[in-house]
């Protein structure tokens, strides 16, 4: 059996649209091999927040995660939006496993520390954070493990991370024993020296570049976390990292990561 790895990370605007969402998991269902899917949400828990009179709060692209909000991001991620996807794949073919981070001790995290902003109950995921074994056995079972962005300290407290940030780590955890090809997936065609021109695509950003295009201010808001997960990925040695529009799950455009 092919032992590679691909963990396929699904943004926010594609899980909110129920057309995109469907054909995305469609696409993805189509993959060959061992797949892993890690999925936001943020879009759903601040509507819900809202609902229920619990302002978001983002600083730097991150939410504040009051114990409420800690109710809210566990409801809407864990459950409502980790179940609905995990449903519609069991209903293409896909035999999904939904999991928080919590579930099978799979992932574990750090609260953050409250210098110099205090995000509440958000956690950055432990070095040896990600059990490769547990991971490895759904694979083997035929499994396509399906990871939401909340986690657990071991000690009792579920944490609100970044979705990027567990598909990194899961990325870089599983890349000890296979190798493994991290694909992100969101409503853009890749990163673009202009946003409003999708014919401004960049094939290729290295490091290197990358600062340029950080200090020139080419990427900014949510694009910042994604590409700083790709090169602590890729540092790490996950084989390769692409950026690219859901849509274009199954064919090469996009933007391709290189040290
Ligand atoms: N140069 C750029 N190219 C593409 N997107 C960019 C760029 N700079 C900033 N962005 C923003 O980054 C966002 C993606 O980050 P985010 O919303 O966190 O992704 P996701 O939907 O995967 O969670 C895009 O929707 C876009 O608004
Ligand atoms: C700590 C933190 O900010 N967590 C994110 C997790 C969801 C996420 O990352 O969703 P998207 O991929 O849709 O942005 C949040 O609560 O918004």
């Amino acid at each position: 059996m092919d032992r590679d790895i691909k963990v396929v990370k699904i943004g926010g605007n594609i899980v909110d649209n129920p057309d995109a969402l469907a054909r995305f998991l469609r696409d993805f269902t189509a993959l060959e091999g061992r797949k892993i899917l890690v999925h936001g949400g943020g879009k759903e828990a601040t509507r819900l927040g809202a609902r229920l009179e619990i302002p978001s709060v983002m600083i730097d692209g991150r939410r504040v995660t009051s114990r409420d909000t800690l109710d809210v991001v566990t409801m809407v991620y864990a459950g409502l939006v980790n179940k609905r996807i995990v449903s519609q794949l069991q209903a293409i073919g896909c035999n999904a496993v939904g999991l928080s981070g919590a579930d099978g001790d799979s992932i574990r995290s750090t609260r953050r520390s409250p210098q110099p902003v205090d995000y509440g109950y958000v956690g950055d995921i432990n070095t040896d954070g990600v059990n490769v074994s547990l991971i490895g056995s759904l694979l083997d079972a035929g499994l396509t493990p399906v990871f939401c962005a909340i986690t657990h300290d071991g000690n009792g407290s579920l944490l609100n991370c970044n979705a990027d940030s567990v598909a990194s780590a899961v990325a870089i955890g599983m890349s000890a024993v296979a190798p493994v090809d991290l694909i992100y997936c969101f409503e853009q065609p890749g990163v673009m020296r202009d946003i409003c021109c999708p014919e401004s695509l960049i094939a290729h950003i290295t490091a290197e570049s990358y600062s340029a295009l950080r200090s020139n201010g080419t990427v900014g808001q949510g694009m910042i976390p994604k590409l700083d997960n790709s090169f602590r990925a890729i540092d790490a040695g996950v084989r390769s990292v692409i950026i690219k529009h859901a849509s274009n799950l199954n064919n090469d455009t996009g933007t391709v990561l290189s040290k």
